[in-house]
């Protein structure tokens, strides 16, 4: 049997998923590698990871590299509560000024710039800093923070600031529920082991269900990792989504039409999901 090399983000809106395959709940023959979105978006491009969540953004990049795992996405239908513009200012005073990214998100980049251009019709200069709000501030007039960055932040927002969360603007602007990541199988990979695929796909489907059939234990464990309070924990775990049907798909190409017409992608992909090969 071949081991896995798996990816994991390595922020809570994963626990729910990995959960019960770290604690062998359900059998999983794989080496897992946690880490930031990018970092694992540059492992599997760089053929080192075999399945890992993938910033959806990099699909329409390398769609020839990779194959969709069916069913599990990282999404949320309007508010999504961890990916945040801080801004010292209302968003429609940032014409000409200066925005810091995290250097943690391709997504959530791509969605700020369609929303900034499209939506509010504002051009602003970009720099991409460690995820640090502080430091991001003192460079910048706003700064972009996704994951447990943007959630412990919120969660101590003591400054004065304005924070926008970009989920609801993006369904404020086009109706429709934001796919930040996908899972992806590396094409040969795929190829080579399609048992494989099938296996660690039900294994997955297994671990979220498991994993939220249990939510106050998901809370405790969040809790012990970022000290969060319980009512954020909650709240986190019934707005992030893990769905990729019919309407999250429509959404997703949606997405990269819109970050097409801004020129963040070179061209539009279909989306090739896993479905076959006994699957
Ligand atoms: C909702 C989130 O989804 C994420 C956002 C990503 C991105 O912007 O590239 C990638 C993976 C996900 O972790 C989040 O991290 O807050």
């Amino acid at each position: 049997m071949v081991r896995v090399r798996l990816g994991k983000v390595d922020y809570l809106n994963c626990l729910p998923l990995y959960d019960a395959i770290e604690t062998g709940k359900v059998a999983l023959e794989a080496d897992l590698f946690p880490g930031t979105p990018t970092l694992l978006n540059q492992k599997f491009l760089a053929g080192e990871l075999d399945i890992t969540p993938l910033s959806s953004i990099e699909y329409a990049r390398n769609s020839e590299k990779c194959i969709i795992l069916p069913g599990i996405s990282i999404s949320a239908d309007g508010r999504v509560a961890s990916i945040l513009l801080f801004s010292k200012v209302p968003l429609e005073d940032l014409e000409g000024k200066k925005v810091a990214l995290t250097s943690s998100s391709a997504t959530s980049v791509v969605l700020l710039k369609i929303l900034l251009t499209l939506q509010y019709n504002i051009r602003v200069r970009y720099e991409t800093c460690e995820p640090r709000l502080s430091s991001m501030l003192e460079k910048a007039e706003a700064a972009l923070l996704i994951g447990d960055d943007a959630l412990v932040e919120a969660a101590n927002c003591r400054r004065n600031l304005y924070v926008y969360d970009l989920g609801e603007m993006w369904k404020k602007f086009t109706g429709y529920p934001m796919i930040y990541a996908l899972w992806v199988i590396r094409r040969d990979f795929a190829e080579k082991y399609p048992e494989e695929v099938n296996r660690i796909s039900r294994a997955f489907i297994c671990s979220q269900r498991i994993g939220m059939s249990n939510v106050p234990q998901l809370v405790a464990k969040a809790r012990a990792r970022r000290g969060l309070p319980e009512k954020i924990l909650y709240d986190y775990f019934a707005t992030i989504r893990y769905d990729l049907d019919e309407r999250y798909q429509r959404a997703l190409k949606e997405y990269y039409s819109y970050a097409y017409r801004c020129g963040l992608i070179e061209r539009l992909v279909d989306l090739e999901i896993w479905g076959g090969h006994g699957g």
